[in-house]
């Protein structure tokens, strides 16, 4: 689809503006509102998708899994991943206006307030926790639960405030047993119930809020930010038109950004647009280096490989790639509280669906309904082996995220889809590393756009991420130990089918997670905000080093991923970034 803007634009071919942001996802959409809600600035949004509205069933909580693969995705691949077997990974991305708000798993979650300072100390004057947490709470609306029935959906409503992300708890986690005993098992771990996540100490365990509102649909970027703002004569948006390249003038001043070459996909044509004030790319983690790198901004040696002509020389570009990376227990389950048969039984998901209309049921919940937030003590961390992450400025912030699944998580292998196992139900206990020490990459094949870009990982190639991820799933198994007195768990080894209880050795548990763990799609840092000399591609002013009139606004400047789900950090780096930017166009 193509908004009616587009259409304008190509008429008319009106082709400057103030401000251009390349990607109208969480981040771009989130700036664009910014920009012109004072009226002053006009700006123009190129993003590469559609509208999500292409995929419906995106705005359904519950649906989440069903939008990877779809047209929204870009559905990229990692390289083979030294860490998981070798084995090479889908990568999802949303690719559409929302970008990947359009189709994440809907958790908000902040993070400990010592990430941000640790950003600060970084070098990046003006990140800590104090000074980030006013935009944390600036975009986002909490909707309060109507029903005060169940004891871990507590919340600190002064936190919040009545900005466009809507917030809110799922219906179906109202009447929802599993999750609190889940909860009530983490609990048990040394992970204490506690009433709040997001007010800066992430540990403990609890319900988390979801980006979605008081109806249960989606509350992306698109959904909240872009509604908002999408009426505003200043506002262009341009969907199915991919950048290919930031257009860098030299002059006697140095290098200067003044524009894009962008195709439009409805008509074939590759045209430009002049910004007279700056680029600002928000193309997400992985795509944001890519066109940095095509536009002549990188690693002499990477660029050279790919036939691209240099113009600015930073080694640092699309290095320093971080990721959250998830394994699961999984467990056969009581029907009632397990997702399963709404994957394979057609007329549950048609019920299900009918509740949805009805604002009830398990569609108005994701698949992922509890968390829990580890922070390892820093002997512990030495008795695994892990000591290097208290050395890292790591030690005061969760660890490892424990998650329930009310489905048979990763869906891959899938027993259900072999007939033995067709009615059977699952629930999954998983965990994620929260302070991977292992770096990876996002490189160009070529120099042309239409080249997926490399996207290398490195999942579990330090000593430091196995041993947490070791750590965690003995966790895990001690938690659905005390999960199953609730009797919902069927069968011996407290319902346990994969690994199963034959596997017991570090090796073999090292072995199911490297065949079976997959990403949680939380890429970040492959521009960190850093001085250049420490790694950086952007100043703390979300500057590219070395041009004039380019920032990057995105999960690409997080320095150090959060121990948290990352779209929050998102939306308040683009909070921070509109201010930032008013105040120098002031
Ligand atoms: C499947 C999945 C599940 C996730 N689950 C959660 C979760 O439950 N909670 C959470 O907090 N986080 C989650 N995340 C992570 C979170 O959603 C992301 O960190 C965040 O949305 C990234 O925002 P962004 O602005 O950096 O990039 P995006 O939102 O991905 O936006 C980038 C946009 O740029 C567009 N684009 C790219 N290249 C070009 C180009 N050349 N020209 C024009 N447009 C272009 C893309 O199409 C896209 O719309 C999940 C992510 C995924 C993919």
């Amino acid at each position: 689809m193509r908004s009616k803007h587009s259409i304008q634009l190509q008429r008319e071919n009106v082709g400057t503006y103030d401000f251009i942001i390349v990607g109208g996802g969480t981040a771009g959409l989130t700036l664009a509102n910014r920009l012109t809600e004072n009226g002053i600035h006009s700006v123009l949004v190129l993003e590469a998708g559609a509208a999500p509205d292409e995929v419906k069933s995106y705005q359904v909580p519950g649906a989440d899994l069903q939008a990877l693969g779809s047209p929204i995705d870009w559905a990229f691949g990692t390289l083979p991943q030294p860490g998981l077997n070798g084995r090479q990974l889908t990568y999802n991305q949303g690719r559409c206006l929302g970008g990947s708000s359009a189709i994440n798993g809907l958790a908000y979650t902040r993070g400990s307030s010592s990430i941000y300072d640790f950003w600060a100390s970084l070098g990046n004057k003006g990140w800590s926790w104090e000074e980030v947490f006013p935009y944390f709470k600036k975009s986002t609306t909490f909707n309060a639960p109507t029903i005060n029935n169940v004891s871990a959906l507590t919340y600190d409503v002064s936190i919040y405030s009545d900005g466009p992300l809507q917030l809110a708890y799922p219906p179906y986690v109202y009447a929802y047993p599993g999750s609190e005993a889940f909860i009530e098992s983490v609990s048990t771990l040394g992970v204490p119930q506690v009433e709040e996540l997001n007010g800066g100490t992430n540990v403990g365990t609890k319900h988390e809020p979801y980006t979605q509102d008081a109806k249960a649909r989606r509350s992306s970027s698109y959904d909240s930010f872009y509604m908002q703002a999408k009426n505003r004569s200043n506002l262009e948006v341009l969907t199915m038109s991919p950048v290919q390249q930031v257009i860098l003038q030299k002059s006697s001043n140095g290098v200067i950004a003044t524009g894009v070459v962008y195709t439009d996909y409805a008509t074939g044509q590759t045209l430009n647009a002049t910004a007279t004030k700056e680029v600002i790319v928000s193309a997400g983690a992985i795509k944001t280096p890519q066109l940095l790198m095509l536009s002549g901004i990188g690693s002499t040696k990477d660029l050279a490989s790919a036939g691209i002509q240099q113009q600015i020389v930073n080694e640092n570009v699309g290095k320093n790639l971080q990721d959250h990376i998830y394994f699961s227990i999984i467990a056969e389950a009581d029907a009632s509280i397990s997702y399963s048969s709404l994957y394979h039984d057609y007329s549950k998901l048609q019920q299900a669906s009918k509740e949805y209309e009805q604002g009830t049921g398990p569609l108005t919940a994701p698949v992922g309904l509890a968390f829990g937030f580890e922070k390892v003590s820093s002997e512990t961390l030495a008795s695994i082996g892990a000591s290097a992450i208290t050395t890292q400025g790591r030690s005061d912030q969760a660890h490892i995220e424990y998650l329930y699944e009310t489905n048979y998580y990763p869906n891959l292998p899938t027993p259900h889809y072999s007939s033995k196992e067709y009615n059977t139900s699952y629930v999954s206990f998983t965990a994620a590393i929260l302070a991977p020490t292992s770096r990876g990459k996002v490189s160009v094949l070529s120099n042309s756009l239409s080249d997926p870009p490399q996207i290398d990982p490195q999942y579990y190639t330090t000593p430091e991420d196995v041993a947490l991820a070791l750590h965690s799933f003995k966790q895990l198994r001690s938690a659905l130990a005390t999960y199953a007195q609730h009797n919902f768990t069927i069968g011996l080894n407290n319902g346990e089918v994969a690994p199963g209880a034959e596997v017991q050795t570090d090796e073999e548990i090292l072995d199911y997670i490297r065949e079976t763990a997959v990403p949680v799609w939380h890429a970040s840092g492959t521009c960190a905000m850093r001085p250049r000399e420490e790694g950086g591609v952007v100043d703390n002013k979300l500057r590219v080093y070395g041009v004039q009139g380019l920032r990057v606004v995105d999960a690409s400047v997080f320095p150090v991923i959060p121990d948290a789900h990352t779209v929050a950090g998102v939306y308040m780096v683009a909070e921070m970034a509109a201010d930032i930017i008013k105040a120098e166009y002031a």
